[in-house]
């Protein structure tokens, strides 16, 4: 076997930025592996069932939960211990800033989707990364069979913080389209009974997915960040389990679904970093999802102050270090999962 197909998260971090060497095989059970690009591998079935599904992790480096769980599983189908029933794209968004052990190397990628690698006059690696990757899951989605599909996508990350609720999915901006009773039921067997509902279009990866290809797309938070091998699987179980079972059955059964089991929260404000003097105004060991009060001051932005607008306004991803211009918290106000207009 060749080293790609041997260990595939190994070659892909010695071709950090790419591999033009596409490799392709068909394994004893009749499913093709095609390598498209260093971290990209397609998994086709011999009569591929009606969901193409996309499963990345690694747009940040040091996420290392989501990148065992991908490894293994890809390990797994490659030595045929993992049955796929469904067209699958693993995508290993960002190999550079895994070697680096960091969050990105240049330019944070979960901002450069959408075409926002375009933007500006910058140009890094990490830019003509996502634009690449924009264009396999393109192709991976415009290449599936004729008729009725199901398009997916779960970008899988872990959060900076402790949080309040441990694992958690931020729901892109749907355009005013319902959400989806299924993808919550797949999300709790997941062990992710928290969504928040974005509000407004984002340079996300999981938005780019539902934007472009009208794709069930999440951004999945399963945890805290922690260094590889240091990550307690146990707490990540039911996710690896769940996202098994996606790709092997044809379809699976979450149950019926009951309100009361999700705690969908609304985004309450975005407040983006525009002065290099900002400084949030709680600790560094404050968890996600703390709740503040209607009038709490949350953050100082040069000589503006930035408050809490409601009581129960709960912060998610507090970081006073991103670059001018980025997300340097979200609020959130809990909503009745009732409130939903569900599909
Ligand atoms: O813990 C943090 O501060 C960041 C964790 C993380 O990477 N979150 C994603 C969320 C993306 C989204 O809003 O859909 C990110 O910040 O890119
Ligand atoms: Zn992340």
């Amino acid at each position: 076997m060749n080293k790609a197909f041997e260990d595939f998260l190994g070659w892909t971090c010695a071709n950090e930025w790419g591999s033009e060497e596409t490799q392709k095989k068909t394994l004893n059970n009749g499913v093709t592996l095609s390598i498209w690009d260093s971290g990209v591998l397609e998994v086709t079935p011999s009569k591929p069932g009606k969901k193409d599904i996309v499963l990345s992790c690694a747009v940040h480096g040091n996420e290392t939960a989501p990148i065992e769980i991908c490894r293994d599983i890809i390990n797994d189908i490659i030595t045929e211990k993992q049955t796929v029933v469904h067209r699958t794209l693993f995508l290993i968004a960002n190999p550079a800033s895994i070697n680096k052990g960091e969050r990105f190397v240049e330019e944070n990628m979960n901002r450069l989707f959408s075409g926002a690698h375009g933007n500006g006059k910058a140009h890094n690696k990490e830019r003509e990364r996502a634009a690449k990757i924009e264009q396999y899951v393109r192709r991976f989605y415009e290449t599936a069979p004729e008729g009725e599909r199901e398009r997916l996508h779960y970008d899988l990350h872990t959060a900076i913080r402790d949080s309040k609720r441990e694992k958690f999915a931020v729901y892109p901006f749907t355009h005013g389209k319902s959400y989806n009773k299924h993808q919550l039921q797949f999300l709790l067997a997941c062990g992710v009974d928290t969504v928040l509902l974005n509000q407004a279009p984002t340079t996300t990866f999981s938005y780019f997915s539902v934007n472009e290809f009208n794709a069930h797309a999440f951004t999945v938070e399963l945890g805290k960040v922690r260094p590889f091998g240091k990550n307690d699987r146990s707490k990540f179980a039911a996710s690896e389990q769940t996202l098994r079972r996606l790709i092997s059955e044809d379809s699976v059964d979450f149950g019926e679904f009951d309100p009361n089991k999700h705690f969908i929260f609304k985004e309450a404000q975005t407040i983006n970093r525009m002065n290099e003097d900002f400084e949030l105004n709680f600790a560094d060991d404050v968890a996600n999802f703390t709740s503040f009060d209607k009038g709490d001051l949350l953050a100082r932005d040069g000589d503006k102050n930035l408050y809490a607008l409601h009581d129960g306004e709960h912060i998610i991803f507090p970081n006073a270090n991103v670059a001018l211009g980025q997300r340097a918290l979200l609020t959130v106000v809990r909503v009745p999962t009732e409130s939903l207009e569900l599909e």
